[in-house]
């Protein structure tokens, strides 16, 4: 099986139903023809290199404080798994978070709207990262607009839930494997996305992403192309479809060991979170019986999981 490449630039009666399907399928699409420059792709993909390859002192200068989550955690920082409830070891890899650029009107500049922290030594990377988030913001309320029209929804109908979005942009590092890691250990061990929308732009290397099917076997996905996102929902999209659409399990496996040198693989990802405060109930087409979940907010739900992931250094 490989997942269906959905092409923008074509009309949205057959983009709208193939994203549709495959939603309720494994919840993971690959996206093309999305207009993001491929330029900016290149200049974020650089500027991520660049920062990653920093002394270590440097990116700890940055790194994630209490409460703002902005900014660098060191490799074996997370434990993704933790929020399914699994006991793993620290997972393989080193982040850096960059949250709303913009304050929208009333907020304050804490929480979910804390400022960016941008390293001294790379003046360019605030520039090149605000205008990839603000791209990510852009094709995240395009394929939102598409998901209202594939669950019969008028088109608008998510604008007023993501007008003051707590969108995260993640640069993620997985370095060469020098040594063999340990038992449950990986990059990133197993979980769901968090947010509603997840645009993932990701390199092709031994050790990569792999997505749960519906029999529990683990489907390999790279992109088939360069600047083609894979695209996934997260929990809010599931919660709001009553499972309807799925938010599928994903983890990124470690590298075979004859390949653990030449593995370096580095992710971008936009996480895309509705307002803070925005009501995250049973969609009115996806009642179907019972409604499974309890209404939720992108704030409370993405504090909850940051705490099990990071332990407690998240929001609050
Ligand atoms: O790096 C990847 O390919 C995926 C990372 C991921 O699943 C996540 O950060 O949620
Ligand atoms: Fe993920």
């Amino acid at each position: 099986m490989s997942l269906p490449i959905i092409d923008l630039t074509q009309p949205m009666s057959s983009t709208a139903p193939l994203l549709g399907d495959t939603c309720e399928n494994t919840g993971f699409f690959l996206v093309r023809g999305h207009g993001v420059p491929s330029s900016l792709i290149g200049d974020m993909a650089e500027t991520s290199r660049r920062f990653f390859d920093l002394p270590v002192e440097q990116k700890k200068a940055v790194a994630a404080q209490p409460g703002s989550d902005r900014g660098y955690r060191a490799l074996g920082a997370g434990k993704l798994g933790e929020t399914a409830g699994q006991t793993v070891a620290p997972d393989l890899r080193e982040n850096y978070f960059i949250g709303p650029p913009d304050l929208p009107a009333g907020k304050a500049a804490s929480g979910f709207f804390s400022a960016n922290v941008w390293p001294a030594t790379l003046p360019e990377m605030g520039e090149v990262c605000t205008a990839y988030y603000k791209a990510m913001k852009g094709l995240a309320d395009h394929l939102l607009m598409l998901s209202a029209v594939a669950l019969s929804l008028p088109e608008n109908y998510f604008e007023p839930y993501n007008d003051a979005p707590i969108s995260q942009l993640t640069m993620v590092n997985y370095p060469e494997q020098q040594e063999a890691p340990g038992d449950s250990q990986f990059r990133a061990s197993e979980h769901t996305d968090f947010g509603a929308l997840t645009l993932l732009l990701a390199e092709d290397k031994p050790g990569g992403l792999q997505v749960q099917q519906r029999d529990g076997t683990w489907l390999n996905v790279a992109p088939p192309e360069p600047n083609c996102y894979i695209v996934n929902i997260g929990d809010l999209m599931a919660r709001w479809t009553n499972d309807r659409w799925k938010s599928t399990v994903h983890r990124v496996i470690n590298p075979p060991r004859e390949k653990a040198m030449i593995s370096r693989r580095q992710s971008i990802v936009f996480f895309h979170h509705p307002n803070e405060d925005a009501n995250i109930a049973c969609l009115p087409t996806c009642v179907n019986g019972e409604a499974r979940y309890a209404p939720t907010t992108p704030g409370q739900h993405l504090r909850e999981r940051l705490t099990a992931v990071y332990g407690k250094k998240s929001p609050n």
